[in-house]
């Protein structure tokens, strides 16, 4: 017997979870709210959005907020990523934050992108990540 074949993954209810995450963004001085949503490898959806400060250079990324999640809540693996702007329209992750999603999803997390599904070794060449440190 062959075994059944995977469901596609549902990057919608990914994008519902990155837009609710959005939707509590402290984002007063940009005025440009980000919200985050990834799938770990046991499953759980981890989320996170952008927290600006009055001290305009620390604000926090939406990415920080869902690193800081995984965690909190177990860790794991990355999976698979969307972030999302104000418009709940899909958002490419900053360069600082696609370094800090290597680091718990590695190369072949995949990301939705506005030009299609990427894994992170395209949008992050030649990273530099923990096994330079071994
Ligand atoms: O990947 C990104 C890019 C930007 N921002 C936030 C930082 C800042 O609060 C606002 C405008 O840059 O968007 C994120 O949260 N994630």
């Amino acid at each position: 017997m062959t075994a059944a074949p995977e469901p596609p993954f549902d990057w919608d209810a990914l994008h519902t979870a990155a837009r609710d995450a959005m939707s509590h963004a402290y984002a007063p001085y940009s005025g440009y709210p980000v919200g985050a949503a990834a799938t770990v490898d046991d499953g759980r959806v981890v989320t996170g959005c952008n927290v600006e400060n009055a001290s305009y250079g620390i604000g926090l990324c939406a990415e920080c907020g869902l690193v800081s999640q995984l965690q909190a809540t177990g860790g794991g693996r990355l999976t698979h990523f969307v972030c999302v702007d104000g418009r709940g329209e899909t958002l490419v992750p900053c360069g600082r934050c696609r370094q800090l999603l290597f680091e718990f999803g590695g190369g072949k997390l995949l990301l939705d992108t506005p030009d299609g599904v990427r894994t992170l070794d395209e949008m992050l060449p030649q990273a530099f990540g923990p096994g330079h440190l071994a």
